[in-house]
């Protein structure tokens, strides 16, 4: 039995549902299905998840919420249409509209994968199943126990399901949403507890490449990876595959692809435990970032004589719920990142604080630096590897301002000025194949 999961650019429109039947057709062993809400598509520029934020923001502002609440209707409604599917919609979004002043973040945000899911149960002839059903949540985390019984009850009745992504339900029964890309999650969850054979990730590229294509013209793709490598990618980036998504699968050791629902028949991308080495070429396996970082240096004199300043500053980041990487230094300083955006919201007055409570000789605050990673499991093996990369980010001038090569062993990372983040990128892209190319045999 496969868990097979489609992207939000595998649902955008008409198009892409009748494709997305065409796969399940192909393979009768698709039988658990998970859908994220519509996605981008030529004709439609906004996420519906986007879409829906905006409702809420409209709701919260006291703006009026009637047009952009047509044309979130008017995007199911077309699919429907279009489909010919005689699923009647109007009462789900009559409640949705009834529901929105009073309702949650959680509930509303989740209303685009609950309706996507609706339709493609019914376009398939498959059973429609809430994720509030089987994706059961507890205090703190995921309660795979109370998932698993209710999720085989319903499978034992039904075979062939359609469940939809990104959010599940907590003891008292609201709502609870994922991160951001979560239907990924989902899908690795339901593969867990089913005991998948294989978890297909079906979305609009041909597999992991090594680069954003965005930001490499034509870059290689990946055949194989290990969940590790992909851990590490992911964390960095890569927002082809949630990194949360990827520990229910490792922890099974399900075999996971990546597929491109545009080209079904490419062989994609396989994530599993343990790759032969032997017939790896690859030197680096991929390359991933992120701009936007903060990096705050902290200055005390004999810092390792003054271990309190350490335990004050973090609690201080604690208090202001900053999510930072710490990035141990010399003797009298270090350095923490913080990404400037909506993960770290009180970012500035964490730093007013610090100014201002501890007992320091000096903050430096070094703003928009993007961080780049080249993931490679021959990095212990290759130390040199670090090396060559800055060489040649040098000779093309590009101005490194930190260098992390983090105890895993499996990726060096590059601050630069984020102005410098594509160039970077492609400059290490390069080196990498410079050196594919270069390896004795
Ligand atoms: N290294 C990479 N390999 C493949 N895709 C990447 C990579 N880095 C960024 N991406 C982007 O990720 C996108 C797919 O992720 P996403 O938009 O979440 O798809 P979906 O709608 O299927 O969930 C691709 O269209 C591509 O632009
Ligand atoms: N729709 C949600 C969840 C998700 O996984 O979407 P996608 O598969 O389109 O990345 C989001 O936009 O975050």
């Amino acid at each position: 039995m496969k868990v097979v999961k489609f992207g939000g650019s595998s649902v955008a429109d008409v198009k892409q549902f009748r494709k997305v039947k065409a796969i399940i057709q192909a393979d009768n062993r698709r039988q658990v299905v998970v859908v994220s809400a519509i996605g981008k598509s030529l004709q439609q520029p906004i996420k519906m998840t986007d879409m829906l934020i905006e409702l809420e923001r409209a709701r919260d502002l006291g703006e009026d919420i009637n047009e952009i609440f047509e044309s979130i209707s008017e995007r199911f409604l077309k699919i429907r249409d279009d489909l010919k599917i005689g699923l009647v919609l109007e009462k789900d979004l009559l409640e949705i509209k009834d529901n929105l002043f009073t309702c949650s973040h959680d509930y509303l945000i989740s209303r685009g994968e609950y309706l996507t899911a609706k339709l493609m149960a019914k376009y398939l002839g498959y059973k429609f199943v809430d994720a509030s059903l089987v994706m059961i949540f507890k205090e703190n985390g995921f309660d795979y126990g109370a998932s698993k019984r209710a999720l085989l009850k319903i499978r034992s009745k039904y075979q062939n399901i359609v469940v939809p992504g990104f959010y599940g339900v907590q003891i008292d029964k609201s709502i609870q949403l994922m991160a951001r890309g979560g239907s990924d999650i989902s899908g690795a969850i339901l593969a867990n507890l089913l005991d998948a054979k294989l978890y297909e990730n079906w979305t609009d590229v041909s597999g992991i490449l090594m680069a954003d294509p965005r930001i490499v013209d034509h870059s290689q793709k990946i055949d194989i990876l290990s969940y590790e490598e992909l851990q590490e990618l992911s964390y960095m980036g890569i927002g082809v595959f949630q990194e949360e998504a990827i520990l229910p699968v490792r922890k099974k050791q399900i075999p996971t692809k990546i597929l491109n629902t545009n080209d079904p028949k490419a062989s994609g991308t396989l994530v599993v435990g343990s790759i032969d080495r032997q017939i790896e070429k690859r030197i680096i396996t991929g390359i991933a970032g992120k701009k936007n970082y903060t990096v705050i240096t902290i200055k005390k004199y004999q810092l390792n004589r003054h271990i309190e300043i350490l335990q004050q500053v973090l609690s201080i980041l604690q208090k202001h719920h900053i999510v930072a990487s710490y990035v141990p230094s010399g003797n009298d300083g270090f350095s923490f990142l913080c990404q400037q955006d909506s993960s770290n919201p009180n970012l500035e007055s964490a730093i007013s604080n610090l100014r201002n409570s501890c007992n320091l000789d000096k903050i430096i605050i070094n703003k928009n630096i993007a961080l780049v990673a080249a993931v490679s499991w021959q990095l212990s093996q290759r130390p040199s590897l670090a090396g060559k990369i800055l060489d040649f980010l040098d000779n093309s001038r590009i101005n490194v301002k930190l260098v992390i090569q983090e105890g895993s062993n499996m990726k060096v990372i590059f601050g630069v000025n984020d102005a410098d983040y594509e160039r970077t990128i492609v400059k290490i892209y390069q080196e990498a194949e410079f050196y594919k190319l270069s390896k004795p045999a």
